[in-house]
């Protein structure tokens, strides 16, 4: 099963994401930084080396934010999304078609992979409710 490691980056109450480029799987669809595991390597590993390769920053990994499964085509991917923040280097974009900071109530207006669409709900569900606490 191909494993997949995805960043949820947070900045000044924004998170980062990313869209795909018009090759590839789900293309134009919008992810979270992130991409497949390699040999040899942990999963916070990766995901450092993704952000760098992809972003050109270096990353600090935090804690699971969710995990999920989801068969694209014939192929089943694991994926683990962390929560993440940028510790060094400036924001490039070498590989996606466009990079974003977006509130988290404002995801539901992208269109993101579907292995992400939950995520995005949950992240958008939390962020209405941390208001309503705060009111
Ligand atoms: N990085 C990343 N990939 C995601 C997310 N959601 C999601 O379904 N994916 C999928 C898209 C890709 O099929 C795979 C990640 O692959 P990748 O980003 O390392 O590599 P790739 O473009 O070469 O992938 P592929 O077209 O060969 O499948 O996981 C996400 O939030 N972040």
């Amino acid at each position: 099963m191909t494993q997949v490691t995805a960043a949820i980056l947070r900045q000044d109450e924004k998170i980062l994401i990313c869209q795909r480029d018009n090759s590839g799987s789900c293309p134009l669809l919008w992810e979270f930084p992130g991409g497949k595991l390699e040999e040899g390597e942990t999963l916070a590993e990766c995901l450092v080396r993704e952000c760098q390769e992809e972003l050109g920053v270096t990353i600090q990994v935090g804690e699971v934010f969710a995990e999920s499964r989801h068969t694209y085509g014939d192929k089943e991917m694991c994926f683990t999304f962390f929560e993440g923040r940028i510790v060094e280097g400036e924001l490039e974009r070498t590989v996606h078609q466009d990079i974003r900071w977006v509130r988290a109530e404002d995801l539901g207006r992208y269109t993101f992979c579907p292995a992400d669409v939950e995520v995005a709900e949950r992240l958008g569900k939390a962020s209405k409710m941390v208001r309503i606490v705060l009111k």
